[in-house]
């Protein structure tokens, strides 16, 4: 019986075949299990979950004034075409009682950044992953991304990004709670 990474393998060894190469050639004859194990890495998001990922790390916590995580890198690849779109995560959040461990953002990114995706879903679902975890009172979410899709192929251009933000709670009730975040990711 085949294993999955065995049989992703044998998949990209028929696209190699497919692509008009030959997948016996010297430089050619590990690469298809070289490419199932990078895309299995790349999808391992839809393996992971929110519970095991957080650890418990939220702790109790006074603080009731927002708290910005800014500038995580994030590594996606677009559902329409399956190249990569590379950009940045910007995450705020108006806590109520409880924090979140620093670097759950970043875990939280990566698990929904590991999957097919569109940047507009991706920026949703990490939202409410940060405010079902937390319980905050608000929570920002904004993404600039550029898409290999728009700029290795298709139409080419190199230089347009794709800002999208999702606001949840009191970012979306107060106009002044937006601008605060919107300046502090800014002023950088
Ligand atoms: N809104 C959104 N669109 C995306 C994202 N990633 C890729 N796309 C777009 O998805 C669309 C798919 O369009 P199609 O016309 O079906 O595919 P296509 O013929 O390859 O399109 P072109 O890229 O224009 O050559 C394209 O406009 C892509 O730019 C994303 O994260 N969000
Ligand atoms: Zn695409």
């Amino acid at each position: 019986m085949t294993n999955k990474l065995d049989d992703l393998a044998s998949h990209f060894q028929h696209i190699i075949a497919g692509l008009g190469e030959d997948p016996g050639r010297e430089g050619l004859q590990n690469t298809p299990l070289r490419a199932a194990k990078a895309m299995q890495f790349l999808t391992q998001g839809y393996r992971q979950s929110l519970d095991v990922l957080v650890n418990d790390a939220v702790f109790e916590s006074s603080m009731d004034e927002m708290v910005v995580v800014q500038d995580i890198e994030l590594y996606s690849m677009c559902e329409h075409h399956m190249l990569p779109f590379i950009g940045k995560c910007h995450i705020a959040y108006l806590p109520q009682g409880k924090v979140l461990g620093l670097s759950k953002f970043a875990r939280i990114v990566d698990m929904y950044a590991r999957r097919l995706q569109i940047q507009e879903n991706l920026t949703r679902e990490i939202a409410e992953a940060v405010e079902m975890v937390t319980g905050a009172k608000g929570v920002a979410v904004v993404i600039e991304a550029q898409h290999m899709c728009m700029m290795m192929r298709g139409v080419e251009k190199q230089n347009s990004r794709m800002k999208t933000s999702v606001m949840l709670g009191q970012f979306r009730k107060s106009q002044a709670t937006r601008t605060e975040f919107l300046t502090l990711i800014r002023d950088r």
